[in-house]
């Protein structure tokens, strides 16, 4: 079994949306002081690296990140390559394979994960009715959004909601290539909020 870790490193370089808080770590009690212990504390935007969003983020009365299905997030995942579309249209998406429930685009537009891209691929309108056919639940992107960067209305992630499909955005895919996997990114059971960073790792099913 080959665990492939998709997951973007936290520091003070990873990029935060504009305006959005940082991520922060620090030792607050080094073992010098505590006499036994190093004990860290962390301070960052929900919507930070690899992270997925609960639907509290884009309606208030959405579900809250404790309130999320986990099985969603452990899931047969279809990584599709999307690599150098500007949009994803439906007919770009042909996976094959029993009871996938997670559809992963490969985009690779977000090559230098220091700094927030400037403009990223999206998805076509018609793309969340058919994928919601197609029995999917879950959506990830390899990108800081859904949506275009600038858009206030948010009509990917609306649309998605929509149909009743949960989004983990922030993926590596660089060095996956396409095809089936079982993806595992569990969000943080935090009470009341709208979205958590994941360690999103890929079992290859090969
Ligand atoms: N939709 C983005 C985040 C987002 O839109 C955002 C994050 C922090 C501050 C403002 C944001 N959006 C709109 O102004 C995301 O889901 O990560
Ligand atoms: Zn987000
Ligand atoms: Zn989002």
């Amino acid at each position: 079994m080959k665990l492939i870790d998709i997951s973007m490193t936290l520091s003070k370089e990873t990029p935060n949306w504009p305006g959005d808080t940082p991520f922060h770590y620090e030792i607050a009690w080094p073992m010098a002081e505590s006499g036994s212990v190093n004990v860290g504390k962390i301070e960052a935007s929900t919507h930070i690296g690899t992270h997925i969003d609960a639907p509290f983020h884009y309606d208030d009365a959405g579900q809250k990140t404790d309130e999320l299905d986990l099985n969603r997030y452990f899931a047969k995942a279809a990584v599709i390559d999307c690599t150098g579309l500007s949009e994803i249209k439906k007919d770009h998406i042909n996976f094959k394979g029993e009871a996938v429930t997670a559809v992963l685009f490969k985009t690779c537009a977000w090559q230098n994960r220091q700094v927030f891209p400037e403009s990223i691929p999206v998805l076509g309108t018609e793309v969340p009715a058919y994928l919601k056919e197609q029995g999917i639940n879950l959506i990830g992107v390899d990108l800081p959004s859904v949506d275009h960067l600038e858009s206030k209305e948010l009509p990917v992630h609306h649309a998605l909601y929509a149909q009743h499909i949960n989004i983990l955005e922030g993926i590596v895919l660089d060095e996956v290539e396409a095809g089936m996997y079982q993806l595992i990114a569990m969000p943080l059971k935090i009470k009341g909020g709208d979205g958590s960073p994941v360690r999103a790792v890929l079992i290859s099913e090969k």
